[in-house]
């Protein structure tokens, strides 16, 4: 079995007498997709908030990154060390270009020099399939999907060891889910290991090797992909009619 890439025991996250993240563990193992889902609240983007520290660490818990605990570090500290999240909303700098949005991605590389910025900000572009002749546009000019590309691309210039998605489908039409499904398992292929969070289950069943169902802050089910959508308490409590579609995938 794979080495274990990223450790998380007991998390859990309070807003007042709210438990957003309840007592979570799981682990993240090297080289693998690992999808979670659940229903909405049910603390999907609070974990990913508690696991790099953006905008807030967790209230108890234990989360060890490439053998370190990284519970007690600073945002760019995690990211430093490779663990590296993209988020639900748009989080663009729209009157950028393309290529300085992803510029401002090498912010956790470290000390490095502008035309190092550069080649990694092309590289980057490059793996996410953005055209060359297009880095210069404006990013609020580019259509969804190209402004998804450009978070990915923003996320890995820094190299990271683990990539953690927010609902990168999230406003992407089938042909373009069709696309980052692609774009994902080629990432996926070329070594890097991934956490996405996604509701659309048809490309998290065609990506994730294993997955997490959340519910209410709690994991509800984890495992093999199938097994996990066959369970009768994810279907109860979050599939529902979908449950077919997820099969069919
Ligand atoms: N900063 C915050 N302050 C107070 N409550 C919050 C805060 N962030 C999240 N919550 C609450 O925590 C719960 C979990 O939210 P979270 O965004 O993690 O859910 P989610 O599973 O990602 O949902 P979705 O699928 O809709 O994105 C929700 O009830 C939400 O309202």
């Amino acid at each position: 079995m794979a080495a274990i890439l990223l450790d998380v025991g007991h998390v859990t996250k309070r807003f007042g007498a709210f438990v957003a993240v309840n007592d979570v563990t799981f682990d993240v193992r090297e080289g693998e997709v690992l999808g979670i889902a659940g229903p909405n609240g049910s603390g999907k983007s609070t974990l990913f908030n508690i696991l790099t520290g953006i905008p807030f660490g967790r209230d108890a818990g234990e989360i060890h990154f490439r053998g370190q605990s990284v519970g007690r570090l600073k945002p760019f500290e995690i990211a430093r060390l490779g663990l590296v999240r993209t988020f639900q909303k748009d989080s663009d700098f729209k009157t950028l270009s393309a290529f300085e949005n992803v510029m401002m991605g090498t912010w956790c590389c470290g000390p490095i020099s502008a035309s190092q910025k550069r080649d990694l900000a092309s590289a980057a572009l490059d793996k996410v399939g953005f055209a060359l002749e297009r880095i210069h546009l404006t990013a609020g000019d580019l259509s969804v999907f190209d402004r998804k590309r450009l978070m990915i691309a923003s996320a890995l210039v820094s190299s990271p060891h683990l990539l953690m998605l927010d609902e990168p489908a999230s406003g992407l039409t089938k042909p373009e889910i069709d696309a980052l499904r692609d774009l994902l398992l080629e990432l996926n292929a070329s070594g890097l290991t991934i956490v996405v969070i996604e509701h659309v289950l048809p490309l998290l069943m065609a990506v994730a090797q294993r997955l997490i169902v959340l519910n209410e802050g709690r994991i509800l089910s984890q495992g093999d992909p199938q097994a996990v959508v066959r369970d009768e308490r994810v279907i109860s409590a979050y599939l529902g009619g979908q449950a077919s579609h997820a099969h069919a995938s």
